[in-house]
């Protein structure tokens, strides 16, 4: 089996596969960096054995993060307990695809290494709405860049965190553009405003690629919009496992 670790800035995603790629179980965590690898190695055996997985036959582990101070408790995890040297996802690793911009977060290495192996032939756009929403562009297989932009439920928590009378809310579909009591305005002017922000940057690419095909991945990214052709919330996870087995010696 094979342990997947992907270090986000709000959640660490964890995920087991068998060693023919099945994913057995994923869970997340808080991206807490406070916590020991001793404190995250009693919650992933207590999930383990919860779903009937036996941790010893964890033969390899491979770790991406955005989160520097988070790498060396799960690279300490894999060696205390597995006897595991994990491998850490960057640049310098064995990639699918053409990386030339030395600056690119992990999360995003592994996103586009899953679908530049999984669909060869076409020129792809990928949207991972987590923390921060991004997108990046391969075309012939060589990364040519994207965008960062405010996530969903960062944008929502700065809004009613600066301000005294704004309350909390969630990220919802909505019909009515035009809100009437404070929440119902809230919920569809971040619902139409982000949608919006989406559909136009799919479109200014669009301009620039035409036959681009569109990817979401990422807790909030199955929003409805028909510039999106596929949903995949597993994308990391695949990627992750699509990065060990070429770097796996
Ligand atoms: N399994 C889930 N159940 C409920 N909500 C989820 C689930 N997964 C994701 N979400 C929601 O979607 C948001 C984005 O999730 P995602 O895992 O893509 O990124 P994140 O954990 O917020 O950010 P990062 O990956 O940068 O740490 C979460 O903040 C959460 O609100
Ligand atoms: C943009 C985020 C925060 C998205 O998780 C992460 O990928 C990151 O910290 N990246 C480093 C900078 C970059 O990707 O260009
Ligand atoms: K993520």
């Amino acid at each position: 089996m094979i342990l997947t670790i992907d270090i986000g800035n709000t959640h660490v995603v964890s995920g087991i596969l068998t060693r023919e790629g099945n994913l057995l179980f994923k869970f997340r965590t808080a991206s807490n960096k406070n916590l020991t690898e001793d404190e995250y190695f009693s919650i992933l055996k207590n999930i383990s054995d919860f779903n009937s997985i036996d941790l010893k036959n964890i033969k390899g582990i491979i770790i991406s993060s955005v989160v520097p101070a988070l790498v060396d408790i799960f690279k300490f995890l894999g060696k205390k307990y597995f006897n595991i040297e994990p491998i850490v996802v960057s640049k310098n690793i064995n990639l699918p695809f053409i990386l030339n911009i030395p600056t690119l977060g992990a999360d995003r290495i592994i996103n586009l290494s899953e679908v530049a192996s999984k669909y060869l032939e076409k020129n792809i756009l990928i949207f991972d709405f987590g923390t921060a929403t991004t997108y990046d562009i391969l075309q012939n297989n060589i990364y040519i860049g994207g965008g960062i932009i405010p996530g969903i439920q960062m944008s929502i928590n700065s809004l009613t965190e600066k301000t005294a009378k704004l309350p909390k809310f969630d990220f919802k579909i909505k019909k009515n553009v035009i809100g009437k009591e404070t929440l119902d305005q809230l919920e569809s002017g971040i619902y139409f405003g982000y949608i919006g922000q989406i559909k136009n940057i799919i479109e200014e690419i669009k301009k620039i690629i035409p036959d681009i095909y569109v990817i979401s991945t990422g807790g909030l990214g199955n929003i409805p919009l028909n510039e999106i052709d596929i949903y995949d919330p597993n994308l990391s996870l695949s990627g992750l496992y699509t990065l060990y087995n070429l770097n796996n010696k």
